[in-house]
């Protein structure tokens, strides 16, 4: 089990605080599979997983359906016939919370 998925994720406010730089240069180590992309003027962790076909994939999606509920933290999912997008970032800061960060390396653990 990786270190930061075995963290457990903050309650997130309006007011906390998005990861520096240097949180992303640190985090992004335990998660190398995800892009840090752009969209709309918010930072968000991206990556996509690809499956045999659309059960499988449903089977995925699913199961991140589960721990993001588990954490009250929740991603947007494409679900496609054998491949499945996840992207994270923190409605409330509008941005990359070290949640996010949390969320991937779980995300990466269901998909095994
Ligand atoms: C009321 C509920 O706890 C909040 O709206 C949660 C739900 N899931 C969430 N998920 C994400 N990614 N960001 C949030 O700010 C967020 N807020």
């Amino acid at each position: 089990m990786s270190q930061l998925s075995a963290q457990q994720c903050e309650a997130c406010s309006v007011d906390a605080p998005r990861v520096t730089e240097d949180d992303i240069a640190e985090y992004r180590k335990e998660v190398p599979e995800w892009q840090i992309i752009e969209r709309d003027g918010i930072m968000q962790l991206e990556r996509t997983f690809t499956f045999k076909d659309f059960v499988q994939a449903l089977d995925f999606t699913q199961r991140v359906g589960d721990i993001a509920e588990q954490a009250d933290h929740h991603p947007a999912i494409l679900t496609e016939y054998g491949k499945v997008t996840v992207t994270w970032w923190s409605h409330k800061i509008k941005g990359l919370h070290k949640n996010d960060f949390i969320l991937a390396a779980r995300t990466d653990e269901v998909a095994k």
